[in-house]
């Protein structure tokens, strides 16, 4: 039997922990149980606690203080440290058979798009703790509603795919942000996008990029990152279900459940009488 894990990604700020507790609040009412696993060493705190905390073991307060390195830096270093004592992860999620724990990531892309962290705690997490993994990767659809920060958030969406080979899941978060009427049509237009047709469109407004911009799409349409699924953690609590019946099914949690042992009836009634 297998645990699940849920990789909450994507740029600062973009709302990954809002999203992680909207989905345990969620997973609450329906009756199952999931735990917060923060892998950010810089993280505030929030109205849910952190099962398991990387806090615990380094934070970059203490970095940044004692070795006197900048944000960047100690974070890098607490990855580091982090890497060289996976036995601490491992003791500490060992309790944690068959759950589903959610692991609430920095917003310092780079982690997972240029230098080879989270993968190395990816392939760990399912090698040695027997971990089902699916990313989920969040842009904010404010942000995203103009095709050329489309195509670069895109791009940085496929970047974490790419580097760490998951099953993934991209998400627009923050929809109640988009307000006017012209917004909400071009919202639309990018949860389920074409991106050649995207492309084509800015052909209008930059033709000297228009090359560029077509073979970007392409890029992004062969690696099938077409799909969004919108988030609103404000109001919208059927956006949070849609999304963890997504994540549900790229992890197999139903099948990661241990069958039911069939009733016994006849040891069952001896059990009574003895
Ligand atoms: N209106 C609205 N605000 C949201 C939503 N989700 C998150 N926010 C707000 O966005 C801000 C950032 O949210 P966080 O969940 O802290 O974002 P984060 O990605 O975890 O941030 P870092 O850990 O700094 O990378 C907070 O003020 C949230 O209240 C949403 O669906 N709608």
């Amino acid at each position: 039997m297998s645990r699940v894990g849920v990789l909450a990604l994507g740029p600062a700020g973009v709302g990954k922990s809002t999203f992680c507790n909207s989905i345990i609040a969620h997973m609450q009412s329906i009756g199952r149980r999931a735990h917060i696993v923060n892998l950010d060493p810089a993280a505030e705190a929030t109205e849910f606690e952190f099962t398991i905390d990387i806090r615990d073991l380094i934070s970059l307060q203490d970095v940044m203080e004692e070795m006197d390195l900048g944000p960047n830096g100690g974070l890098v270093y607490c990855f580091e440290f982090l890497l060289n004592n996976l036995d601490w992860l491992d003791e500490e999620i060992g309790d944690y058979n068959d759950e589903y724990l959610i692991f609430d990531c920095p917003g310092q892309i780079e982690l997972y798009t240029h230098i080879p962290v989270l993968p190395t705690i990816v392939k760990h997490l399912q090698t040695s703790l027997n971990f089902n993994l699916c990313a989920t990767y969040l842009l904010e659809a404010p942000f995203i509603i103009d095709t050329s920060k489309f195509f670069s958030g895109a791009l940085s969406a496929m970047s974490a795919m790419i580097l760490l080979e998951l099953p993934h899941i991209n998400i627009l978060s923050k929809i109640d942000l988009v307000k006017d009427e012209f917004s909400r049509k071009q919202l639309k237009k990018f949860l389920n996008p074409d991106p050649l047709l995207l492309s084509n469109e800015d052909e209008e407004y930059n033709p000297k990029f228009s090359k560029l911009n077509k073979l970007i799409a392409n890029l992004v349409d062969d690696f099938g990152m077409v799909q969004f699924l919108p988030l609103d953690c404000s109001k919208d609590s059927d956006s949070v279900a849609t999304i963890l019946s997504y994540i549900d099914d790229v992890t197999q949690w139903s099948e990661s459940q241990e069958p039911k042992e069939p009733v016994d009836e006849e040891f069952d009634v001896d059990a009574e009488y003895e």
